[in-house]
């Protein structure tokens, strides 16, 4: 991995190359991975090669992982890699492991949140956000009280909502269905792609503020992949900065984090530095090596 150069600008920065903790336990181990499509054929394609990274699995706390990078590195494939979906998974070399053992396949300790909501269009609000729990045979009564509760969290209203359907909804309503519809079965690793690209932004400062209140109170790891990096150093503890395809990570940055409102903090002077540090870097990593 290069070295990670920090630059202060005119207010102090608030970036640092990441700690690591060698006595914790692994949630997320990357060791050595690569993407290879259509190996051996004149369409071969490498998607990603030789990622090494870990993400310590610290007591009460999930880390909140923004991952940066210019479009087709693989960001995509990374997520996909730890959620176990095709045909981005399996690694064509490598290892990636999830609590210290190999990925299989999906599993219910990992839950993705994609750009477009995937909601079922001919389910309503409750029926979406209670699916895994009918999918796990919770009883009706049970299902629909905590369909209920997460339907509230996510901000949405129960009695107005609860019947809705997704076309009747607002992308920003979507999204928050398809949050509650993933954060219902309590995931140990949330992993999100895009989840805000297609929102405005006032909608996606307000989501933004939403899934720091969620995440704190789930303690899960979230992979969160932005093209906005104020998003990134807005939401991260740690952001990743990978360089074009075949991508690799080039830099892992600590920077602050999010505690106070989106609104607030992303017009303060040290988060306006982070972030054009953290610009500057990625346009470092998009360029050619000289
Ligand atoms: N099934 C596939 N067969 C061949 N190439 C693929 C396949 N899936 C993805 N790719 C390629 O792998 C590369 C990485 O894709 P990926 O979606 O992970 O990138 P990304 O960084 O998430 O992109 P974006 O920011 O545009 O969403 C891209 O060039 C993509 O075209």
């Amino acid at each position: 991995m290069a070295r990670t150069e920090l630059q202060t600008g005119d207010a102090p920065c608030e970036l640092k190359p990441v700690a690591s903790d060698p006595t914790l336990p692994r949630i997320v181990d990357f060791k050595n991975v690569s993407k290879v499509y259509h190996p051996g054929t004149r369409n071969e394609f490498t998607s990603i090669r030789d990622i090494s990274f870990h993400i310590e699995d610290t007591p009460d706390v999930g880390e909140f992982i923004g991952i940066l990078g210019p479009s087709g590195c693989g960001k995509s494939t990374v997520l996909r890699l730890i959620a176990g979906l095709a045909p981005h998974f399996p690694a064509t070399t490598g290892e990636v492991l999830v609590h210290g053992q190999p990925v299989e396949g999906p599993g219910p300790d990992r839950g993705f949140v994609f750009q477009d909501y995937a909601n079922f269009p001919h389910r309503t609000v409750l029926e979406n956000v209670g699916f895994g729990l009918e999918c796990a045979h919770v009883p009706d009564k049970e299902r629909i009280e905590r369909a209920n509760e997460w339907i509230a969290k996510v901000g949405l209203d129960p009695k107005k909502d609860g019947g809705k359907y997704p076309h009747q909804l607002s992308g920003g309503m979507n999204q928050r269905v398809a949050i509650a519809r993933t954060l219902i079965m309590h995931p140990r690793i949330i992993l999100m792609d895009e989840p805000f690209g297609a929102l405005d932004p006032g909608t996606r400062q307000n989501m933004q503020d939403l899934l720091v209140k969620l995440w704190r109170e789930l303690e899960a790891t979230v992979f969160f992949v932005t093209h906005d990096v104020s998003e990134a150093v807005y939401l991260g503890d740690r952001v990743f900065i990978f360089s074009p395809s075949p991508g690799t990570i080039v830099h892992q940055l600590a920077v602050m984090p999010p505690d106070r409102p989106a609104a607030e903090m992303q017009v303060e002077p040290a988060f306006l530095s982070s972030v054009k540090e953290v610009r500057r870097l990625l346009d470092q990593a998009g360029k050619p090596a000289l």
